[in-house]
């Protein structure tokens, strides 16, 4: 059995498999495991058992914030205050949660949202390299996640591959990426002047370097270096000394990664060269663009496709966003959209709906047409934005349930659909706007029936 000894915040602890002292508990949180390891601080695996809920606990290290810890000390207090300022604040499905921080004199910790995986480390050595468009597609959903971060006020100023995760399934696929660590990042709205200097430095531009005022291109050079690591398997710069480091990335153009790895296009090769310009006014100006210009290389196939069919998250989102209906809905909503509804593309001549069945699931046409017909007669063509089925999903009683029409594809059609009870495993939010995109379309259909009564010769 595991010695048992005290740690620093009195707590029983056993020594741990990882090495070092594994804590039984911290605060109420049971420790299961240790995670990993900071520069100044141990992440562990804890269960609340109350809430039977799985977390990652940060603790910072005592001697970091003792006295001998010195400006080290300071350091780690100010990453701490940093993170925990930020506790329930950041919500987004791209953004590790700080769900609360706990400033015990000896040892502070935070507790966060657990994600089972790696992080993004483990997929910069040459010989475990990501697909390319899989590449492009953790770039897209870091871009819209550090845009959001943006819009809250927030720089990340530390966005390397070791502080983004990667969310992995029970095979082992990666199927989502998440931000994290915030101990560095700088809140535009509170924090009257800029400490400087902070970051990795394989990863950080310029101007943060030379500890100059940064804004978001600092954190989009950042991603697009990472972006560089994944892709070629070597970050842009490399040195031995990090003064050799500071004058490349001062003074040398990042090589082309073209020829570093097969299928590589121009096209690709320009967003991230564009990303990691010397000079900020040369780069992306805000993330929007950058975004936009890494979901176009997947959309026009601009990287080379492992799955040719595929509906990818990143099209998904940006279809969402031009349709009318989604209009209210935020990124947050829109993303809960992309991995919950069901996505499905039908071939022309698939009937949707027949007459007289009995309907419990809505379709949004998110691309291509369908259409309408009353006893063999087509009434409509409805393309993409409008909603089909909801009628039957709305209906107050069974009879009223069944689909009174014949409803077919007559365009290649891409539609989202839902059924009650997928609705309703979306989040409160979530399913407030789709109501009121409901009561939008009820209130639309209202009116032209009331205009086509009113005035019949008009509309004949
Ligand atoms: N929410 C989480 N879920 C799962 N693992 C995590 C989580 N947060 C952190 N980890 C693991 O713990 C490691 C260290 O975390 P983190 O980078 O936040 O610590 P840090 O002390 O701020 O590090 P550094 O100062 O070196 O950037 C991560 O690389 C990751 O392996």
């Amino acid at each position: 059995m595991a010695p048992m000894v005290m740690d620093s915040s009195s707590t029983l602890s056993t020594s741990g498999p990882g090495g070092g002292d594994l804590p039984a508990y911290i605060g109420k949180y049971r420790v299961v495991r240790r995670l990993g390891e900071g520069a100044t601080s141990d992440v562990f695996l804890a269960r609340d058992d109350f809430q039977g809920l799985e977390v990652a606990v940060k603790r910072v290290r005592a001697w970091a914030l003792s006295e001998h810890g010195g400006s080290e000390g300071q350091i780690s207090h100010r990453f701490f205050a940093a993170e925990a300022s930020l506790a329930g604040r950041l919500q987004h499905p791209n953004v590790v949660q700080i769900l609360d921080a706990v400033p015990d004199p000896d040892a502070p910790y935070l507790v966060m949202e657990y994600v089972q995986g790696v992080t993004l480390k483990s997929f910069c050595r040459s010989d475990r390299l990501l697909p390319l468009d899989q590449i492009v597609e953790l770039g897209f959903k870091c871009a819209m996640a550090l845009s959001y971060v943006y819009r809250q006020g927030l720089i990340h100023r530390d966005v390397k591959p070791a502080n983004l995760l990667a969310v992995l399934d029970a095979q082992g696929q990666l199927t989502d990426v998440k931000v994290s660590d915030f101990g560095s990042a700088l809140n535009l709205r509170s924090d009257a002047t800029q400490v400087h200097r902070v970051g990795s430095l394989s990863y950080m531009p310029p101007e943060q370097i030379e500890g100059g005022d940064v804004d978001c291109r600092a954190d989009i050079y950042s991603l697009g270096a990472v972006l560089y690591h994944l892709i070629a398997g070597r970050p842009p710069f490399d040195a031995p000394t990090q003064m050799a480091l500071m004058h490349q990335i001062y003074h040398q153009a990042p090589a082309s990664l073209i020829g570093q790895r097969g299928g590589v296009t121009p096209e690709l090769d320009a967003v991230v060269l564009k990303a990691l310009a010397k000079h900020p006014g040369e780069r992306y100006q805000n993330w929007e663009d950058f975004g936009r210009a890494l979901s176009e290389l997947v959309a026009r196939q601009l990287v080379p496709l492992a799955r040719l069919y595929e509906v990818k998250d990143s099209e998904r989102f940006n279809l969402l966003r031009e349709l009318e209906f989604f209009h209210d809905f935020g990124d947050v909503e829109l993303w809960e959209v992309v991995h919950r509804a069901r996505w499905r593309r039908y071939p022309v001549d698939h009937a949707l709906y027949k007459k007289g069945q009995e309907g419990n699931s809505f379709h949004i046409i998110a691309q291509g047409e369908v259409q309408v017909f009353r006893d063999g007669t087509l009434v409509v063509t409805l393309g993409k934005g409008t909603s089909v089925g909801e009628m039957a999903y709305l209906a107050p009683n069974p009879a009223l349930r069944r689909h009174s029409t014949d409803i077919k594809v007559s365009e290649v059609c891409t539609t989202i659909s839902f059924t009650p009870e997928s609705l309703g495993q979306l989040s409160p939010e979530c399913q407030h706007r789709f109501d009121r995109a409901f009561i939008q379309v009820l209130v639309r259909r209202l009116h032209a029936a009331h205009e086509a009564l009113a005035h019949p010769r008009r509309i004949m």
